[in-house]
């Protein structure tokens, strides 16, 4: 699967496995790795007047050793800056050795004006926050603003959680090796790297697969096999009836927005449960999506077993108070049958108010439960993981813990299955930091949990399409436009 993110634990397993099976040793995975780097930097930077490579005491360095010979060798204008020697030994020495231009101290290091820096100080083994002249090179290219290519990642950022200790480059381009890492897709990570290029240095399928990794980088790979496609004989039940709950009088579109968004993402029926007091407002905006008025939980429980919906939403509009997580409970536990649900917006925010009703397993009473926490909603309810330093990590405990797929919305979300599977978005976009964007979220991922698909899935597929439909929308994006973009993103998929 090209889709794997290898945390530095599995990407050095890897290493190892490579060079224990030839017919490879470290010192020529260094010098593809070097080579990589060294062709980016001749593709990308062809007019660069000068070239400062700068070196760290470990195979980062090796790497940048590799590329200062060869950009040399093609007539390049190179010079090497090392923080120290490599150790005694080691395939970075090795380069060190085999490099024609001579090194400076970094400390003696100044960006100069027209040229490019290539950051070769850390890269996996970046162990404590940067200092010194690291961090005193990293100041002054920023303050010049002299283009830089990181070599595997900008030195500073933790490819496991990305974040950024002490300092770091901002690059123009990245070159990573056999697969990408976390970092690089986790804020601020991402934004450190520029643009990300993967380089095949000939560390082979098998041995990748061999790792066992567990987080991937969201698209359409993970999940098309699971996706829906009506058949020839569907009828609009048989694709999937999506219940989404209405909040009051004043406070309808969310679920409006929702309930449009279940319809576009291809679920046949989709029935909006109104209190009585809203359902003018409800009845003035809607049009293919039915209207059902549900004042008390027993006239919505007669709905479910009336209409037997395939899944439903619960949350946008919806009132905060600890009342509406209290009903959500009675609610599942009433249903005639498990079904599949979104829970997001408010009724997370009352589930928060109320820790005891998530302290046990909140998921193994629903068939596939996904709940959609952003950043705030997160740390009220999960108040415990906020000190744990990877966005990954919290989003994986978070699901462990409540037995559910957790969406950890954000510029880099972080979707997490209880079965310790999880994927990071990046095809993301701003224009979808507007009001009511989540609340289409959910309907999107109701309306694939509606037509069948599994919970870890349905949530990865919507999150994808709901960025993906933003994104080729652009600037003036508002929540309204999201559903009408899906039919083109489906019809891509799908054809
Ligand atoms: N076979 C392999 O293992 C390959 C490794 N490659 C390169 O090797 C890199 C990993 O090499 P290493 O494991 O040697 O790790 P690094 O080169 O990233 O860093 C390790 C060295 O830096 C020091 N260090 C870490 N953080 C520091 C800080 N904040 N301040 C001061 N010193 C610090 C450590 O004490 C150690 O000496 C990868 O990022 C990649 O660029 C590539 O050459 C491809 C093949
Ligand atoms: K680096």
């Amino acid at each position: 699967m090209p889709f794997e993110l290898l945390l530095p634990d599995e990407m050095a397993a890897c290493d190892r496995r490579a060079i224990a099976t030839g017919p490879f040793d470290g010192y020529q995975f260094m010098q593809r790795a070097g080579a990589a780097v060294a062709a980016i930097v001749l593709e990308r930077f062809p007019a660069a007047s000068r070239v400062d490579v700068l070196c760290g005491p470990g195979n980062n360095g090796g790497d940048g050793y590799v590329v200062a010979e060869l950009l040399r060798r093609s007539g390049v204008d190179v010079a090497v800056y090392a923080e120290g020697p490599p150790r005694d030994g080691s395939d970075a020495a090795l380069a060190a050795a085999d490099c024609k231009v001579w090194p400076q101290p970094l400390a003696a290091f100044a960006p100069s004006a027209g040229g490019l820096v290539v950051d070769a100080v850390y890269g996996a083994g970046l162990a404590r926050p940067v200092g010194g002249a690291a961090r005193r090179a990293m100041e002054s290219v920023r303050t010049a603003g002299v283009p830089v290519v990181a070599v595997d990642l900008p030195s500073g950022v933790s490819g496991a959680t990305g974040e950024i200790l002490g300092e770091t480059f901002q690059a123009a381009v990245t070159v990573t090796f056999v697969r990408k890492k976390p970092g690089h897709l986790l804020q601020p990570g991402r934004t450190a790297c520029g643009e990300v290029v993967v380089a095949d240095i000939g560390i082979g399928e098998d041995i990748v697969a061999a790792a066992g990794a567990t987080c991937f980088e969201n698209g359409p790979e993970l999940w098309k096999s699971r996706f829906p496609r009506p058949a020839v004989d569907s009828h609009k039940y048989s694709r999937g009836h999506v219940a989404v709950f209405s909040g009051a009088a004043s406070a309808t579109g969310a679920a409006r927005l929702s309930a449009l968004a279940a319809a576009r993402a291809g679920a046949g029926a989709v029935t909006l449960l109104s209190p009585s007091e809203a359902l003018a407002a409800n009845a003035a905006h809607l049009t293919s999506i039915m209207l059902r008025k549900a004042d008390t939980r027993e006239e919505a429980l007669a709905f479910f077993a009336d209409r037997r919906p395939a899944a439903f939403v619960y949350g946008p509009g919806l009132d905060a108070s600890a009342e509406t997580g209290r009903l959500l409970f009675e609610l599942i536990d009433r249903l005639p049958r498990p079904l599949p649900a979104v829970v997001d917006a408010s009724a997370l925010t009352s589930l928060a108010a109320e820790p005891g009703l998530l302290a046990g397993p909140f998921g193994g009473r629903a068939a596939d439960l996904v709940i959609t926490p952003h950043e705030g909603e997160f740390g009220r309810l999960f108040p415990d993981l906020r000190k744990i330093p990877s966005k990954l990590e919290r989003a994986r405990r978070a699901a462990d813990r409540v037995e559910a797929t957790v969406v950890y919305k954000g510029p880099d979300t972080v979707i997490a299955a209880p079965d310790g599977r999880a994927a990071i978005n990046a095809n993301g976009t701003p224009w979808l930091a507007t009001a009511g964007s989540g609340d289409v979220l959910s309907g999107i991922v109701a309306g694939f949990l509606a037509q069948g698909m599994p919970g870890f899935e349905a949530a990865c597929a919507g999150v994808w399409i709901h960025a993906e439909a933003a994104r080729r929308f652009g600037p003036g994006l508002i929540a309204e436009d999201i559903p009408g973009e899906l039919p083109a993103v489906l019809r891509d998929l799908l054809d």
